[in-house]
């Protein structure tokens, strides 16, 4: 780090990336920040694709966009995939895709399709291409945008509504985050890998821990860390609750990025490294939180339960209800034992497994998959293992994978070697587990449901979950004995086009870097003054008076109905509306899906039958209103369908005592209001009227809740001014943002020149379409 001496205003990694984003500030204090890269997958752009048909927009800026697809696809193999129509089975999950493939054409977006091997799960791709960047900011439809975070870039998931936003306006509406840094300090011990690491924060801080904050990683375990196990943190501070995680770019982000095919060259490079030099938190920088953790007091972790919190040592028993004090975690871990099929006291590592999933966009990347095959080595699965998947994070890392012969070593094993995508993450693909079947997996969610209905999941790190498919059952890896096989792999033969694509990602797998090679090579006095932006942040008043043209939502005053009580917390996107809902490519119609697992379970006939689930029972049927006693309502996935679900259901307003950060952006998107109440007065003053089953009334001009007799319950709520306005306006933020037009052109003035090193973007790609690059031959891709 540069010594600057004292530093007036001292600023924070996000505080600085941030600043450098803001178009517009309106003094209500929202933002409008410019978006440098937009990732796009299948699942969360149709409706957004569709709403800017239907307004007759394009897409602003094609080069700062790049969409591949990655959730609904089979990973089976490719090697006779000729059209999608025969490829993929499921008509929901093909729609998806073809739709994905039509609007790329239509709106001349740079796509990798299932026939080029540069595709692969969204956060894979971006990195591994160099679209991901220092000092960016990322955003995607999709929460484990935070991945891209280990690059320094400020990464966030973002809902569908918010997709169509930036695809229109290459900005987003946003406001300033917690600034909390979570320091590791000191070295991991021997084979303790970055999963442990960040199962192990999440297990401290819990999952809605970092709730309203942009984490930063720090200390000397994490700089000690690669690129990909930066990733692999990163993507899970969603899991933390957390709005983004971030890390300092150091000579490891510089030396990864060097060279990718997207990454700035010759003079730019040089210009690109003088500012994201300058990308880290300065010396007295004001964090809101800080928790400093004992790098030694990792070991391998793996989770018991059905939230990314439920972590422990492998070295634990499985926890005990009766240990636990608080009714409400008591009752919390009562459910979760018994989702899970786990009798209190007994070791982890005596619990047998069914199934082992390693891939996902945790835990996918070459350095991952080289982990688990050497655990794999010389090895047999166990025979109570009835399928053990491995599936790369992309079609570059397959082919790397196979020219190291590590999918022979799985293969030999028993292990099934895959094609790219998210595959048994969340199963909207084929690869989903049976119920009651039991997951070594190295993804990233445990929620009920995740890997397929009445699934049990349990996360670790890529060489235990590939253990356990050796054991049979849970592992303590530093207890595993390895097999020195000798016998040379056989190396797959690849085409010329394919070696070609591969060279130009994973070249310098081949030169690793010597120890301390990278630290003098870009010397310190290389930094330059980077110029301030010549642009100043304008503040304008709110507008009042609505344009015709952003018109466009129900209007929300006041909301009286009867409030369905929900005595729960943590409750994640996906128990809200789970995956097989999310293949619409609509916004209406999902109601059906509405807390699904919760509403019902199937008869011997394999009907749905409707359980005693409060939205089932009257007067709840047509609530209104939900009433949440537990923190963190709406975690997880940024699926825009929870909020769509919730009013296509009726509900207007979420009572609650805290909130995942996408899930409270996407209802306001949506003319549902979700308020932030403290958990006490939750308990005491509307809880008892949602279960009387009398209504309660929301005045949002007034920001005060009333009881059945109209008196008042809550004096005050909070709702940003911004966020109030357009509610009760039934504005479309599309509409106000284009009113801004003239802010967005002048920054982009600014960005042409302070950051001219990430003009071209993702439109330098080598074209896929019809081109020799295509990895089954030189036929035209199907688009
Ligand atoms: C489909 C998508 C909206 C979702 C997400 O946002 O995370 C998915 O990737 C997930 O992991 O649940
Ligand atoms: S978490 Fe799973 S489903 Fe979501 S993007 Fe990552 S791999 Fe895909």
């Amino acid at each position: 780090m540069p010594s600057t001496g004292e530093i007036k205003n001292p600023k924070t990694l996000y505080d600085k990336v941030f600043e450098d984003h803001i178009v517009h500030k309106d003094e209500s204090g929202s933002y409008l920040l410019y978006i440098d890269r937009h990732l796009v997958h299948e699942v969360t752009s149709p409706q957004a694709f569709e709403g800017l048909k239907n307004a007759g927009r394009v897409v602003r800026r094609k080069d700062c966009t790049l969409a591949t697809v990655d959730h609904n696809i089979p990973t089976d193999s490719r090697k006779n995939l000729t059209t999608l129509d025969k490829f993929i089975k499921q008509d929901d999950s093909r729609l998806q895709v073809k739709t994905l493939e039509q609007n790329v054409k239509d709106f001349d977006v740079t796509y990798f399709g299932m026939k080029d091997s540069r595709q692969g799960i969204v956060h894979v791709v971006g990195p591994e291409q160099g679209f991901t960047l220092p000092g960016t900011t990322v955003v995607c439809g999709d929460s484990h945008t935070s991945t891209h975070g280990a690059f320094g870039s400020l990464a966030f998931g973002i809902g569908t509504s918010e997709v169509e936003h930036v695809l229109a306006t290459q900005t987003i509406i946003q406001a300033k985050s917690k600034n909390m840094r979570i320091t590791i300090e000191g070295e991991l011990d021997e084979g303790i890998t970055s999963k442990d690491l960040v199962l192990h924060v999440i297990g401290v801080i819990g999952t809605a821990g970092g709730t309203g904050s942009v984490i930063e990683f720090a200390g000397k375990a994490i700089e000690d860390l690669t690129m990909e196990a930066r990733m692999s943190i990163c993507n899970m501070a969603i899991e933390a609750g957390a709005r983004a995680g971030m890390i300092r770019p150091d000579e490891t982000t510089f030396k990864y990025i060097e060279g990718r095919p997207l990454a700035p060259k010759g003079e730019q490079w040089t210009k690109a490294l003088n500012y994201w030099k300058t990308l880290y938190s300065d010396e007295g920088a004001k964090f809101d939180y800080e928790i400093v953790i004992k790098a030694k007091d990792i070991v391998p972790t793996i989770t018991w339960g059905t939230s990314p919190q439920d972590a422990l040592p492998i070295t634990a028993s499985v926890p005990d209800p009766e240990k636990i004090e608080d009714p409400i975690k008591k009752s919390g871990m009562e459910r979760a034992l018994s989702y899970m099929g786990l009798t209190p006291n007994v070791p982890l590592k005596d619990i047998k497994i069914d199934k082992v999933f390693i891939g996902s966009c945790t835990n996918s990347r070459l350095e991952d998959l080289r982990a688990a095959a050497k655990v794999v080595k010389g090895h047999k699965k166990s025979d109570n293992v009835k399928l053990a998947l491995v599936v790369p994070g992309s079609g570059l890392i397959k082919l790397q994978a196979e020219k190291e012969g590590l999918d022979r070593i799985f293969e030999e094993a028993g292990f099934s070697w895959r094609e790219a995508g998210c595959s048994m993450c969340l199963g909207m693909n084929p690869d989903i587990l049976d119920p009651e079947e039991r997951c070594a997996s190295t993804s990233n969610r445990n929620f009920e449901g995740r890997q397929g209905a009445r699934s049990r999941t349990h996360l670790m790190s890529p060489a235990m979950a590939a253990a356990a498919g050796i054991a049979g059952h849970f592992v303590d890896i530093r207890e595993f004995e390895y097999k020195e096989d000798k016998s040379q792999p056989k190396i797959a033969i690849q085409s010329e086009e394919d070696a070609e694509l591969q060279d130009a990602v994973y070249e310098h797998e081949k030169k690793p870097l010597a120890d301390g090679e990278s630290k003098d090579e870009l010397e310190e006095d290389e930094i330059k003054d980077i110029p301030p932006p010549d642009h100043t942040v304008q503040e304008t008043p709110i507008k009042t008076s609505a344009p015709a043209v952003a018109a466009a939502m129900e209007k929300f005053l006041t909301v009286e109905g009867v409030a369905a009580p929900l005595d729960k917390a943590n409750v994640d996107t996906d128990a809200i509306i789970p995956k097989q809902f999310l293949k619409t490519i609509k916004r209406t119609g999902l109601k059906a899906g509405l807390f699904y697992e919760l509403r019902f379970v199937k008869d011997d006939k394999g009907k749905d039958v409707e359980t005693d689930f409060v939205l089932n029972v009257e007067p709840y049927r047509s609530a209104s209103i939900l009433c949440v006693t537990g923190d963190n309502f709406g975690c997880g996935s940024s699926r825009e369908h929870a909020p769509w679900a919730l009013k296509d259901f009726g509900i207007r307003s979420i009572i609650a005592p805290s909130f995942g950060d996408i899930f409270y952006n996407n209802s306001f998107k949506n003319g549902l209001l979700p308020i932030r109440i403290d958990q006490d007065i939750i308990l005491s003053k509307l809880y008892p009227v949602a279960t009387s089953g009398k209504k309660l009334t929301i005045d949002l001009p007034n920001q005060q809740i009333l009881g059945p007799d109209k008196e008042v319950l809550v004096e005050h709520f909070e709702v940003e001014d911004f966020r109030k306005h357009c509610l009760i306006n039934g504005l479309d933020d599309i509409g106000i943002t284009l009113q801004k037009e003239e802010f967005i052109n002048k920054y982009e003035e600014m960005r042409r020149d302070r950051f001219s090193f990430l003009e071209g973007g993702s439109k330098l790609i080598v074209p896929a379409r019809g081109t020799k690059r295509s990895r089954y031959g030189n036929k035209a891709q199907e688009w």
